[in-house]
């Protein structure tokens, strides 16, 4: 349990990562200091685990920090932040935005859904959202108008709609429709919308089990070594998703990882639509 004696007295602090490749220049080269633990899941089963004590850190979906606001806190310096597109959180669809009636969503995400339902709401469109897995192609097949994907697939499924990038055209330039299927972007809508950044996770942690400094200052080190090395993390994760590194390392500078003023106007606001009577958002001590 949080902070919990294991055996021979030692205390142990369990972390649990959403290992997207979003966050690979923060977590690929992390160090963990003695007596921490990491495991890996997608956003809804790390979510899980926090609240239930089962891990003491994660980085969760923003919505569910929003949501659980009474008992948790954020790292006040990390996330999944983005100004503009994101290119992984994607609205597949066939009919444009405006006549979308049926959707399907995945359960892999938390966040992305409610991002979705502000944006719905906030255009007027009364659209009923499913869960159903499977690939876009094959949920657009089977009938719905729409389909919400997130992560590495969903940036795979984007490249596939909308490539090939060549050498003469930048990522900005590719299209967002392409052979009857249209793709929406709903960090870019969110930023046509507010103004703002959008930030898709935080790292968050039971108030009353703050991670040991040796743990943050060692998430702190291997961002640093990430950043700086980004190309090669780039081609690294390109290899294993099948992109072009320069698709993978365009997608992975884009990100705000350092969850600053912009990005906490744009997590507030986010709140107030999406969970209008949260309590106080609590972030921890900034960093020395
Ligand atoms: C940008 C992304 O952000 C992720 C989206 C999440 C969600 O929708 O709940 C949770 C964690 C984030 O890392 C992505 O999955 O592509």
């Amino acid at each position: 349990m949080a902070g919990g004696r294991g055996a021979g007295g030692a205390v142990s602090y369990r972390a649990g990562w959403i290992h997207y490749t979003n966050v690979a220049p923060i977590l690929d080269d992390l160090v963990l200091p003695p007596r921490v633990s990491a495991v890996t899941g997608v956003p809804t089963q790390m979510n899980a685990a926090l609240l239930s004590g089962e891990v003491d850190i994660a980085n969760i979906s923003a919505v569910e920090f929003i949501r659980n606001a009474a008992t948790l806190a954020a790292l006040p310096d990390f996330s999944v932040s983005v100004l503009g597109p994101v290119y992984s959180v994607n609205l597949f669809h066939r009919v444009p935005w405006p006549d979308l009636k049926r959707v399907a969503l995945t359960a892999q995400s938390a966040t992305s859904v409610a991002l979705l339902e502000v944006l719905l709401r906030g255009s007027g469109v009364p659209a009923v959202l499913e869960r159903a897995e499977g690939t876009a192609q094959d949920l657009l097949a089977a009938g719905y108008d729409g389909v919400l994907r997130i992560g590495d697939s969903a940036l795979r499924e984007w490249y596939g709609v909308v490539g090939p990038l060549t050498e003469a055209t930048t990522m900005t330039a590719l299209p967002h429709t392409r052979g009857g299927v249209m793709v929406t972007d709903l960090a870019e809508k969110w930023f046509e919308l507010t103004g703002h950044p959008f930030v898709f996770a935080v790292w968050a942690y039971r108030k009353d089990a703050p991670p040991p400094a040796d743990l943050v200052q060692a998430m702190r080190v291997s961002r640093r070594r990430g950043i700086g090395a980004l190309a090669q993390v780039a081609e690294r994760h390109a290899e294993k998703l099948g992109l072009p590194a320069r698709v993978v390392q365009h997608y992975l500078w884009n990100f705000r990882y350092h969850l600053e003023a912009p990005d906490r106007l744009g997590l507030r606001e986010f709140a107030a639509k999406a969970v209008p009577d949260h309590a106080p958002l609590s972030f921890g001590a900034p960093p020395t």
